[in-house]
C-alpha cells in the first residue's frame, strides 16, 4: 500500500501508469494491409480492428492465439425492492449452467475457439440495498477490483468481458445517473423482460439511491463502492489490468459498460484499448456509448449479458486478423494493382 491513507490510491496510481499505444506496429500493419490483395480500405472497419489489436498488443503480427472470455458474476441486494424480472436465485443457478456447459455463452466460445473463465464474485452474499446504504465499503471495492485483475493472470492476448447478476442494470443504470446526471427514467431499461410496473419500482430505486448517496457521488471509485457490485468492481479491475499488460479489451453489454466507464470518468484515455463488442437493446446503451467515444461492432438486439456480444465480436475479431495474417499480397498472387490516372 502506498502512505496514502484512502484504499482506492493504489487503483489511482496504477491509472497513471498506464501505457499508449505502439505508433511503430500500427505503422508496420498498415504497410502490410496495402500489400494485401484487395483494394484499399475494402474491408472497413475490419482493418482498423487489426490495427487496434496490434497497437494495444505491441505487435507488429497481432496474435488471437489465447482469447479469453471472463464472465464476473455477483449478487445485489436492491433486487429485493422488485427490479428484475427474475429471482436472485438465477445467479447461483446460473454459475451451475456455465459449469455444465449449458448457458449460451459456452456454445459461443465452443463456436469460437475461445477460453472462458468465470469468476464468482460470492454470489450467495448479496451486497448492500444502493438504496438505503452503500452497497461496498472501499476497502471491499478495492478487493474485488484487485480479484479482477486475475483475468489476465493466466496469459491472453485479448480479453472479452462481461458479468451474470440478477439486478444489475439497476446497478449501471445508477451508477450512470450518478457519472452523468439526467433523470432515472432515462437510463433504465426493462433488463431480464420487466414489465411497466416494475420499470417505474426501478427508476424510483435508482431516484433513491441517488438521494441516499447525494453529496458522496463526486469521485468514480465512490460511486463504483457505493452505486455497484461486486461483478463491477472485478470488471473495472479487469480492464485496468489488461491495459497494463497491453492486453486488448471486447467490453459486453450495458452492465459490463458501467465497469468501463467509471474508468473513464477517471481518465479519458483509460479505454483506448477497449471496443465495444456490441450495443444492448438496453435503451440507454447507445447514449454511453457515445459520451465514451465508443462504435459498437455489432447490434444484434441483444440483452443477454455473460459476455455474449463480447464473445460474437472475439469471432469477427479472429476473421479481421485472418485476413490481414494469411492474404496473399499482389505479388505473392499476380494481381494486378490499382490503375493509375
Ligand atoms: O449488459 C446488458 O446489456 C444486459 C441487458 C439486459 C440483461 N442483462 C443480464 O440480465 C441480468 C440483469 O438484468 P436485470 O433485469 O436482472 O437487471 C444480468 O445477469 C445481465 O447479465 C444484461
Ligand atoms: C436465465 C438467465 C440467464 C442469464 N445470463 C445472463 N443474465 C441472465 C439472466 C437470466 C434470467
Amino acid at each position: 500500500m502506498t502512505s496514502d491513507a484512502s484504499p482506492f490510491a493504489d487503483i489511482r496510481r496504477l491509472v497513471t501508469e498506464m501505457p499508449g499505444p505502439d505508433a511503430d506496429a500500427v505503422a508496420a500493419i498498415r504497410a502490410r494491409d496495402a500489400s494485401l490483395t484487395k483494394p484499399p480500405g475494402a474491408l472497413g472497419r475490419l482493418e482498423g480492428l487489426v490495427e487496434w489489436l496490434g497497437a494495444w498488443q505491441g505487435k507488429a503480427k497481432p496474435t488471437l492465439d489465447r482469447p479469453m472470455v471472463c464472465v464476473f458474476a455477483g449478487s445485489h441486494g436492491v433486487v429485493a425492492r422488485g427490479v428484475s424480472a427474475f429471482p436472485a436465485a438465477v445467479n447461483r443457478q446460473m454459475l451451475e449452467n456455465f459449469a455444465a456447459g449449458g448457458a449460451a455463452i459456452n456454445q459461443l466460445c465452443a463456436a469460437y475457439g475461445l477460453g472462458f473463465r468465470v469468476f464468482d464474485l460470492a454470489v450467495d452474499l448479496p451486497t448492500g440495498d444502493i438504496c438505503s446504504g452503500p452497497a461496498l465499503d472501499e476497502k471491499g471495492c478495492v478487493a474485488t477490483m484487485a480479484f479482477g485483475m486475475e483475468a489476465v493472470a493466466a496469459g491472453t492476448d485479448c480479453l472479452a468481458i462481461g458479468e451474470m447478476g440478477i439486478g444489475n442494470t439497476t446497478i449501471a443504470a445508477a451508477i450512470y445517473a450518478a457519472l452523468y446526471g439526467g433523470e432515472p427514467e432515462h437510463w433504465v431499461g426493462r433488463g431480464t423482460g420487466l414489465d411497466e410496473s416494475g420499470l417505474r419500482r426501478k427508476a424510483e430505486a435508482v431516484r433513491l439511491a441517488l438521494e441516499t448517496h447525494a453529496g458522496h457521488l463526486d469521485d468514480p471509485l465512490t460511486v463504483l463502492a457505493r452505486l455497484g457490485g461486486r461483478e463491477i468492481a472485478a470488471m473495472a479491475g479487469a480492464i485496468l489490468a489488461a491495459r497494463l499488460q497491453r492486453v486488448p479489451v471486447v467490453l459486453d453489454g450495458y452492465v459490463a459498460t458501467a465497469a468501463a466507464a467509471v474508468l473513464h470518468a477517471l481518465d479519458p484515455h483509460a479505454l483506448d484499448h477497449c471496443i465495444a463488442g456490441h450495443l444492448s437493446a438496453e435503451g440507454a446503451h447507445r447514449d454511453v456509448l457515445d459520451r465514451l467515444g465508443l462504435q459498437p461492432l455489432l447490434a444484434l438486439d441483444m440483452r443477454l449479458g455473460e459476455a455474449s456480444g463480447a464473445a460474437l465480436a472475439l469471432g469477427l475479431l479472429k476473421g479481421a486478423l485472418a485476413c490481414h495474417r494469411d492474404m496473399a499480397t499482389f505479388e505473392q498472387a499476380g494481381v494486378s494493382g490499382k490503375s493509375e490516372g
